[in-house]
């Protein structure tokens, strides 16, 4: 049997339980949102759905002691709305709603018994996810968060589309911040397995720029963003169920910089199996460590966060 949580019903979480569900990816599915009204309508919803389906769900709602057997908990709180598309602040508009979330939660999924891997979505990404694990103590193999899996995501979408391929066969990766201090490291970069450099007349900086933006130009129209990063958290759970050792881009932790940062790992039945250290240039490197320094400096002042550095 495959179980799974959700914590967070909004866009995301919810696209992420209909994903879930309408691809019969787990049996039981535990959700969870502060808003009663919100969760038990999204349950309504999603079981409407179940005699069109070929396979069934059953839904279990805001009961945190269900998630004590659950393989995967993914974390889709936050409060979007709080995001200014006009501040420089960017996803850091967060910030003080979310940290209090994950104050809430933390002890709620402790106290759940839950054995399972934590994958957070909620943003600042890289920040709440060092912090959901220092307020959890949980190995930090068990948490990571989606990071730069998305804007990877985008980075291919753009440079598949300067060079006329399809974006799944652009490799490479976006390190960094889930936020304005990502970067592509374009030395690990290739198309159809041809080194980007082969590719003269691209404006590198604006395709990073693209991606960089990439969440902005969705929310300008919707002032959210869900598909994406939907199904960005739906392949890393199941990479997770599979055991697929799967290499991709992911807020892990990293030793060297004592903080949680967007770089490739291999995505396991224990969490992150392991850290990929490639070679970087000096340039990527430092950008790299700058981006780390600055996400553990937002994490390190948060209340408590000292218990579990
Ligand atoms: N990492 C990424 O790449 C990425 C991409 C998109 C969105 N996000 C983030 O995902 C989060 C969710 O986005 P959204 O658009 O669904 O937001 P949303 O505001 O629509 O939904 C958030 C939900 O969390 C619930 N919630 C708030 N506090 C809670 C608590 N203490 N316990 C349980 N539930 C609680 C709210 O009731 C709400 O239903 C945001 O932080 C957003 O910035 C991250």
């Amino acid at each position: 049997m495959r179980k799974y949580g959700v914590i967070g019903l909004g866009q995301v979480g919810a696209t992420v339980a209909y994903t879930l569900v309408q691809q019969g990816i787990v049996d039981e599915l535990v959700l969870i949102d502060k808003n009663e009204a919100l969760a038990k309508a999204q349950k309504l919803d999603l079981d409407d759905a179940s005699p069109r389906l070929s396979s069934t769900t059953k839904i279990i709602l805001n009961d945190y002691d269900a998630l004590a057997d659950a393989e995967v908990l993914i974390v889709a709180s936050g409060n979007i709305g709080a995001i200014d598309m006009n501040s420089s602040k960017g996803r850091f508009g967060e910030y003080d709603l979310n940290q209090a979330i994950v104050r809430d939660i933390a002890p709620k999924i402790v106290a759940s018994g839950f054995k399972g891997i934590l994958i957070d979505i909620m943003n600042p990404c890289d920040v709440m996810t060092d912090y959901l694990q220092r307020m959890t103590g949980f190995p930090r193999n068990r948490v990571f968060g989606t990071g730069t899996f998305l804007d990877t995501a985008r980075m291919q979408k753009y440079v598949g589309q300067a060079t006329g391929t399809n974006g799944k066969n652009v490799s490479g990766y976006v390190y960094g911040e889930h936020g304005n201090s990502q970067f592509v490291a374009w030395s690990t970069v290739s198309v159809n397995g041809q080194p980007i450099k082969k590719f003269p007349g691209l404006n590198l900086d604006q395709l990073e720029e693209d991606a960089r933006q990439g969440a902005f130009a969705v929310m300008a129209g919707k002032h959210y963003t869900n598909f994406a990063i939907a199904t960005c958290g739906v392949r890393l759970a199941e990479a997770v169920s599979a055991d697929a050792q799967l290499a991709c881009p992911v807020s892990a932790f990293d030793p060297q910089f004592g903080t949680y940062v967007g770089m490739p790992a291999v995505i396991g039945k224990n969490g992150i199996e392991s850290l990929i250290q490639l070679e970087l240039t000096a340039d990527e490197q430092a950008s790299l460590a700058a981006s780390a320094k600055f996400i553990k400096s937002q994490v390190d002042v948060l209340p408590g966060a000292e218990v579990n550095a």
